[in-house]
């Protein structure tokens, strides 16, 4: 059996190294005489999955270790009886913990005592967008939801759910974060959802960040309205056109990340295994591993704060400690420093290169005589405490 991987997603031998042979090739390069002999193919999210690729292959099974599907034309492997698998919620704790920490930057930017004295409103209440909201509503943020799919879901089903609230009302929040899906089709299409008109709502003081899919946001609408006055703060992950993405609008942005919200090396290692499961399962494989016997131990694996300790400092502190994005952002700017034709290969190197990033889940927390709410902020954001 031939696997056809993307070389970017890890772990590969240990997952997939009993179950065939396996040919890693670039994931953006990927092309036809590439896969022609391959039983299955494992992609990530900068391959195009559709007839051109495939058509007169021999491949049966395809597996995104993503949670994003947009790369991947479903309804055509579906008539070509190829079985699909991607990774859902693989990552969505890193990218919740991205949001987190940009957060912490904006409040501290804005000189302010409490962060959670921010609204924070959220488009796209999926696997992301609810581990999200349950982390600020821990810490005692106000969070508004916006999903107008789930929200016509229960209502048809007459579920009491969640509180959902229009895009319109989000766009108040001081904090406007994107989690949604891009789609071009259907009765809720994303692509360029916030356009002209929403930008225009929002204004200075506002935080927008994007960590879904770049098309999400009209970037040339973006660029206008970060031109004229009283324009908001932006922190964008995800970029119109990656990995060519316009320098122009990373000067202009307050943070510029290179795709990399979803990339704790956890996450990245759970789609790695849930792609192994669904392979596994197709083949009538029994299932033998899990990500976390591959997980080394952390660089970081404690941290201890005392009475004395100022809690936000000490939020602060330990949420940088795990990943602080100012690091990402300067090297991404660097990277559009070189001339032109090198920016694409840059973006996709910093991505490849990128380096291990593990979640708060792996530090272990000791507190002494700190007070319980501090306790129960650590807790909120995922950290184990030793008390
Ligand atoms: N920056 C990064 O590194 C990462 C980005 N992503 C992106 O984040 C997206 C969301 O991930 P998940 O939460 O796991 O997906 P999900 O499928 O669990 O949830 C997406 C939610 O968005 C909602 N939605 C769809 N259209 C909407 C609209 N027009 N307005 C408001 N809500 C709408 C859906 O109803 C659904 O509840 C992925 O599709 C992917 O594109 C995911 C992981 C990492
Ligand atoms: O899971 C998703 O969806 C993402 O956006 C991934 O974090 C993207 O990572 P790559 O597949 O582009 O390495």
């Amino acid at each position: 059996m031939l696997i056809v991987a993307d070389e970017n997603i890890p772990l590969l031998d240990s997952f997939f190294g009993d179950i065939g042979e396996i040919r890693r090739v670039s994931g953006r390069s990927m092309t036809a005489s590439d896969v022609r002999d391959a039983d299955a193919l494992l992609v990530r999210s900068v391959t195009r999955v559709n007839r051109e690729l495939l058509e007169g292959s021999r491949v049966r099974f395809v597996g995104t270790a993503t949670i994003g599907t947009d790369h991947v034309d479903l309804p055509w492997l579906e008539g070509a009886g190829i079985r699909f698998s991607a990774a859902p919620g693989c990552n969505a704790n890193s990218v919740a913990e991205y949001v987190l920490s940009v957060i912490s930057l904006h409040a501290e930017k804005q000189g302010l005592e409490d962060w959670t004295n921010l609204s924070v409103g959220i488009v796209g209440v999926g696997n992301v967008g609810s581990e999200l909201a349950r982390k600020l509503e821990r810490l005692g943020f106000e969070v508004r939801l916006c999903d107008p799919p789930r929200a016509e879901l229960e209502e048809s089903r007459q579920e009491p759910g969640e509180n959902f609230v229009t895009l319109a009302d989000t766009l108040q929040c001081d904090v406007v974060s994107l989690h949604t899906p891009l789609t071009r089709d259907g009765s809720h299409p994303t692509f360029h959802m916030i356009g002209q008109q929403e930008l225009a709502e929002l204004s200075a003081g506002q935080l927008l960040i994007n960590a879904g899919r770049g098309e999400v946001i009209d970037s040339s609408a973006l660029l206008e309205r970060l031109a004229q006055g009283n324009s908001p703060t932006v922190a964008l992950d995800v970029w119109e056109q990656e990995p060519r993405i316009n320098p122009e609008l990373v000067d202009r942005v307050w943070l510029a990340t290179p795709h990399i919200a979803g990339y704790s090396l956890e996450g990245k290692v759970q789609g790695t295994e849930m792609i192994y499961q669904a392979l596994s399962q197709f083949l009538g494989l029994p299932i033998r591993k899990k990500a976390g016997q591959f997980l080394p131990e952390p660089a970081l694996s404690k941290l201890s704060f005392t009475s004395s300790a100022d809690e936000e400092d000490a939020i602060r502190i330990a949420l940088r400690a795990c990943y602080d994005p100012r690091r990402d952002d300067a090297r991404l700017r660097h990277a559009m420093d070189g001339a032109p034709a090198e920016r694409g290969p840059a973006f996709d190197r910093l991505r490849r290169d990128y380096p291990v990033r593990r979640e708060c889940s792996s530090v272990k927390i000791q507190l002494k005589g700190t007070s319980k709410s501090l306790q129960d902020s650590f807790r909120a954001i995922g950290f184990k405490l030793k008390i």
